[in-house]
């Protein structure tokens, strides 16, 4: 790839450099290879701006950057809006791209939807990846990237080695920090996915209306023109989305009790799993669902939405479904003690989430629920004391410990927590020691619910040169406690 054709499709005249070679994209001046695009943005903690001599004297080519930005010695590729320029150049170099991609959006379920979609198109005969919290899962091997979006250059090359090594079908999650900074997109998208909006990251954006508009840009600008837009319809924000999915021109495929597209019918849980019933195309259909809770009903039929939008046949969708496998940490069971009281480990890390993940357990609960889980710190400070609200609500004991305290003091985010949580909570810092303290409270007929790392591998203490990441697996930890609890003797 010339220059040139990245200028001519910013209406930009490249001039001398017309010709030179394009040999990569980077975004961080650390990266930067002789040859390469270097974006410069604006972002939350530096100026990428000043960054541009630095990558200009390691190479760098051209510059995507504002237009008042300075550049001297490369070709400035000028624009308004230098991310979304920059995701657009760099989308014409990583080709080729899986023919079919599909992103979930939303608060809670992203990763759980685009775990369900690629199980059902595997199931359905198709060489399926996922992108997301879990990192990058390809029919052969799972690779962690570290954020749930990763950046442009991460996310276009990870499609195009997806595409190299015969990946046809992929489903991402589209973060609302992802969608806001440009991190996904530049390929062809040909339906996208909303699960549900409540409290989360309100650090980040102003209110929930900003929240709400930065996942709107999946359906506004980087689903495909004639796209689906596949929509739980139960939510309260639902309406909304349909109306901006419409206005776009996309077709709506709506899912759930207020569904179209797949209407829920019934829902009737069983010990290991869930009785559905709904209507598809004016057919009735009774599946067994083998993975408890709503959450799971919504994400599972919500993934069955982008395998149908996404032209696989319905028999064979609602045959996957009924065998899809559960998804790590998300309502996980860790161990049955030796009490007798099953022990989930669940990634619910908002008010929303927790009340989910409870209502989930309650209808398998004869005794005690018992939950322990605790706060981010650096992160929305707002929905410490809903969560402890939220857990208090469902759970008949609570313990509030630490999640990831990163660069906050731990007691101070308990504190924070517990002022929801009220008197059925005791607060207990270090997270094994809570973990021990509910498994030697629960009885025969108790469940224990650890939530809020899920599938993490580590508890973040500290934060910049600081930071440190402590081996830490709730799963882990939670089979740790019971087996020494059950060694020592104790019930
Ligand atoms: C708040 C946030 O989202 N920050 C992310 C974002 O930063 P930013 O664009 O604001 O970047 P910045 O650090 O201010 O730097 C500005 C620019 O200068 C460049 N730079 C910077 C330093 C340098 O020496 N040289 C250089 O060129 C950077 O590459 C960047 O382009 O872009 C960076 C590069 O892609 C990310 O690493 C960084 O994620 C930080 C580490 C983070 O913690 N993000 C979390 C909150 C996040 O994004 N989470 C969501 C999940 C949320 C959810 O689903 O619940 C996610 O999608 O992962
Ligand atoms: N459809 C849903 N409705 C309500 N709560 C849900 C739903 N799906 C998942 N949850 C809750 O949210 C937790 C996280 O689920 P998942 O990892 O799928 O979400 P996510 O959107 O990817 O989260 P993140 O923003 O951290 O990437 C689950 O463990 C569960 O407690
Ligand atoms: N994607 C979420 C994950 C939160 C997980 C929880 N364990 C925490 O650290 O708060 C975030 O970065 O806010
Ligand atoms: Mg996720």
């Amino acid at each position: 790839m010339r220059i040139a054709e990245l200028a001519s499709q910013m209406g930009i005249d490249a001039g001398e450099a017309a010709d030179t070679r394009v040999t990569g994209f980077a975004i961080d001046h650390r990266k930067v290879a002789p040859g390469n695009v270097f974006g410069a943005f604006q972002g939350a903690a530096v100026n990428g701006e000043d960054y541009i001599p630095a990558a200009i004297a390691s190479g760098a080519i051209a510059i995507v950057a504002r237009p008042e930005a300075k550049v001297e010695g490369a070709v400035h590729l000028a624009d308004d809006n230098p991310r979304r320029a920059f995701a657009r150049a760099a989308s014409l170099f990583f080709q080729p791209t899986p023919e079919t991609v599909v992103a979930v959006t939303g608060t809670n379920g992203k990763t759980s939807c685009v775990e369900m979609t690629r199980q059902i198109w595997r199931m359905c005969g198709e060489r399926a990846a996922s992108i997301g919290t879990l990192g990058v899962t390809t029919p052969d091997e799972s690779v962690s990237t570290g954020l749930t979006t990763p950046d442009i250059v991460t996310f276009l090359s990870n499609m195009t080695g997806l595409s190299r090594e015969g990946v046809t079908h992929v489903a991402y999650e589209a973060s609302s920090h992802g969608l806001s900074q440009y991190r996904n997109e530049g390929l062809s998208v040909q339906a996208g996915a909303f699960t549900n909006l409540s409290r989360d990251h309100l650090d980040y954006h102003k209110d929930m209306d900003d929240y709400f508009a930065a996942k709107m840009r999946l359906f506004t600008e980087v689903v495909d023109d004639g796209g689906t837009a596949v929509i739980w319809a139960d939510d309260e924000w639902s309406a909304k989305v349909i109306e901006i999915a419409k206005e776009r021109g996309l077709t709506p495929f709506t899912v759930g009790e207020q569904g179209k597209g797949i209407n829920l019918i019934a829902r009737n849980p069983s010990p290991l799993g869930q009785e559905l019933k709904f209507v598809h195309g004016g057919k009735a259909y009774a599946i067994r669902l083998p993975l408890i809770g709503a959450y799971q009903v919504a994400n599972a039929l919500t993934s069955a939405g982008l395998a149908l939008a996404t032209g696989a046949e319905a028999d064979r969708v609602f045959d996957a479904v009924s065998r899809l496998q559960p998804v790590r940490g998300r309502l996980e069971r860790a161990v049955i003690c030796a009490s007798g009281a099953p022990v989930y480990v669940d990634y619910a890390h908002t008010p929303d989430a927790l009340a989910a993940a409870i209502a989930a357990l309650r209808p398998h609960v004869n005794g005690r629920l018992i939950t322990v889980f605790g706060a981010g710190g650096d992160r929305d400070t707002g929905k410490r004391a809903p969560m402890g609200e939220a857990a208090a609500a469902g759970s008949d004991l609570v313990f509030v410990t630490d999640d990831n305290p990163r660069g906050e003091d731990a007691a101070s985010i308990r504190s924070e927590v517990m002022r929801g949580a009220g008197d059925k909570a005791r607060n207990i810092g270090g997270r094994r020691d809570a973990i021990t303290a509910a498994i030697t409270e629960a009885n025969s007929d108790d469940i224990v619910l650890i939530a809020g790392k899920g599938h993490e591998q580590g508890q973040i203490v500290g934060s910049g040169e600081n930071m440190k990441v402590l081996p830490f697996d709730d799963v882990d930890v939670a089979r740790e406690c019971a087996a020494a609890l059950s060694s020592g003797g104790a019930r």
